[in-house]
């Protein structure tokens, strides 16, 4: 899928909207390599944050682009930690029920005194919602470390983006997701340092969302790709 068509998809048709999606993206090209499809969401981080150097920050495990894509194909759901991140996901090339976390597991957090995110990751697990879901953690780390207790008691879920934010535990929170993903062989795709957040997280998972349309149109077969 060409930006164009992207930015179509998301209902940006003007010819200006349409110029500056195209040139944006023919910048980031020259700087960002165009051989794999691993490296698609190495350039969505490098656009979405406008930061050349992020390309080299961007980390993937098990085909994330091959399980996300797929799991869009099969039109599995998509949970997000939080309203932003919900907020950003393209509602356009696809058919996945798109669902946040926060909003579940008041009495959770409220008895425990743990995060509402963590405890609205922990509801939801209950419920099976994460199994073959795309999890999408923008902002919360101890939403991320709650995901992780959950895929090390048994939940697999098809993908997990997560690029959780900030100063506490957002980094351990995202080493942690890499320890697990490597030991349950579990598709992720996350990011090394302090930066991240929501608009990273639904940028990366819009771009899952792109190769499935690609695929869709016949012009990326999944076989023949990491
Ligand atoms: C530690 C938290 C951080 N939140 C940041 C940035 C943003 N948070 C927004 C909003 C509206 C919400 N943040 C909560 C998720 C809230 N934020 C936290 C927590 C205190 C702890 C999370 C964790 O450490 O795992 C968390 C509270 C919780 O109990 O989970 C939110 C639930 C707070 C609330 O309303 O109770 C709420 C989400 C509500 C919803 O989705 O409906 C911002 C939109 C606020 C803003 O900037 O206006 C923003 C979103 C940024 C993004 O890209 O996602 C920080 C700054 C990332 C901060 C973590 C950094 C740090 O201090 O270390």
């Amino acid at each position: 899928m060409t930006e164009r068509d992207a930015y179509a998809d998301l209902g940006a048709t003007t010819q200006e909207a349409m110029d500056i999606a195209e040139t944006s993206m023919d910048i980031v090209r020259t700087f960002v390599p165009d051989e794999t499809l691993t490296d698609r969401l190495r350039q969505k981080a490098v656009h979405s944050t406008g930061d050349i150097e992020f390309q080299h920050l961007i980390r993937c495990q098990n085909d994330p682009v091959v399980a996300g894509a797929r799991a869009v194909l099969d039109e599995r759901p998509i949970v997000t930690d939080i309203t932003m991140a919900k907020a950003g996901i393209t509602g356009r090339g696809h058919d996945c029920p798109v669902r946040k976390a926060i909003g579940n597991g008041a009495e959770l957090a409220a008895e425990t005194g743990m995060t509402r995110t963590a405890a609205a990751v922990l509801e939801l697990d209950k419920e099976g919602v994460y199994d073959g879901a795309i999890a999408v953690v923008g902002n919360a780390p101890t939403a991320a470390l709650a995901l992780c207790d959950c895929i090390e008691n048994g939940t697999r879920p098809a993908a997990v983006v997560a690029t959780p934010v900030g100063f506490v535990k957002a980094e351990e929170s995202r080493k942690r997701v890499r320890e697990i993903a490597e030991e349950y062989g579990v598709p992720a795709v996350t990011n090394v340092g302090k930066r991240g957040g929501s608009g990273l997280a639904a940028a990366l998972t819009n771009e899952l969302i792109h190769v499935a349309s690609d695929v869709r149109n016949g012009d990326v077969d999944l076989a023949n790709h990491e």
